[in-house]
């Protein structure tokens, strides 16, 4: 059985057991439950606190575990990033506060700075031949700088409504994170077989959400440009329409060229244009 770590609550968690869903493999778990099997995947869940998850991959403990980036680089335990997974998309900034002057990196030099991630702010500051003060605190970061704790924090941003509640902004990006599957140095055969069988599916997740699938029709005499057009798998489907000359034509997009390909689409005479999500893709 492959023992696969998830954090039990908090900003990683709900996306986490949504892409576990999608990938097919279903549990039920009561409430407070920190261990859990699959029904319909020969895996255990286990269900930690965040911190913990890279210690217990790299002891073994659990053979794989999704966890922010961040935590992983940052806790420098022995595991390998078998797949990054587009969620939980932050950064690692430096920031002080508003209204304060600052005039490159050196305006750091020689201050005070709170984060929950010494090793990365200390790589980061190293690398920038910068000589500052770093105290660790574990959390709440940005009450530091107004509580005369430290002259400058570095923390997760997201949206940044943190640091501006705060009374603060953002100088340096130091790390862009994201959630990540980690895996241990040392898997047996069989367990590494089933990690394979994961990460197929979780690649034809991560397809589908990156695709949509196309459907629309067009005068016959289009059809060679709207070809050109829809990229497609291999190429796009054309079926005859019962109205005479029309046809129809089905294919798939990437998310990312969506509006720009829709616009073409139109411009070359395509018209009712239909859109819908895929579920599951296989290349
Ligand atoms: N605002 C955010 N937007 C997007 N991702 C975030 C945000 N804050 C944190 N993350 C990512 O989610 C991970 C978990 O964040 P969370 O706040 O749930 O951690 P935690 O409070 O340490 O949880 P735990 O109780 O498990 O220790 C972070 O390490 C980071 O990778
Ligand atoms: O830029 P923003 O969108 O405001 O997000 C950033 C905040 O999100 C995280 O905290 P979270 O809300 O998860 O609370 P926590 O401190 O309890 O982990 C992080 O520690 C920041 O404080
Ligand atoms: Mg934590």
């Amino acid at each position: 059985m492959l023992r696969i770590a998830l954090q039990k609550s908090g900003r990683l968690s709900d996306a986490s057991l949504k892409l576990i869903k999608e990938c097919g493999i279903s549990f039920t778990n009561g409430t407070g439950k920190l261990k859990t099997v699959a029904d319909n995947f020969p895996a255990e869940f286990l269900f930690l606190r965040d911190d913990d998850i890279p210690r217990y991959v790299a002891d073994g403990v659990a053979d794989v575990g999704i966890v922010g980036e961040n935590v992983v680089v940052e806790d420098r335990s022995a595991v390998t990033i078998a797949q990054k997974l587009g969620f939980s998309k932050c950064r690692l900034s430096i920031a002080i506060p508003r209204g304060e002057s600052y005039q490159g990196i050196e305006s750091l030099q020689g201050r005070h700075i709170a984060t929950s991630y010494p090793n990365i702010l200390g790589d980061f500051l190293k690398k920038n031949n910068i000589k500052a003060t770093i105290h660790e605190i574990s959390g709440s970061v940005e009450i530091a700088p107004s509580i005369g704790l430290a002259d400058a924090i570095c923390d997760i941003v997201s949206t940044g409504s943190t640091l501006m509640s705060n009374g603060l902004q953002e100088v340096e990006v130091v790390f862009h994170s994201q959630a990540v599957l980690i895996q241990t140095p040392t898997l047996s055969n069989e367990k590494q077989k089933l990690l394979q069988k994961l990460l197929f599916r979780i690649e034809a997740v991560q397809n589908a959400r990156n695709n949509k699938y196309i459907l629309l029709n067009a005068p016959n005499e289009v059809i060679p440009k709207i070809t050109e057009i829809l990229p497609g798998m291999k190429s796009p489907t054309i079926l005859p329409l019962a109205m005479e000359g029309w046809s129809s034509l089905h294919s798939v997009i990437q998310e990312d060229q969506f509006w720009e390909i829709i616009e073409q689409l139109k411009a070359a005479g395509a018209e009712g244009i239909l859109v819908v999500p895929i579920e599951k893709m296989i290349y």
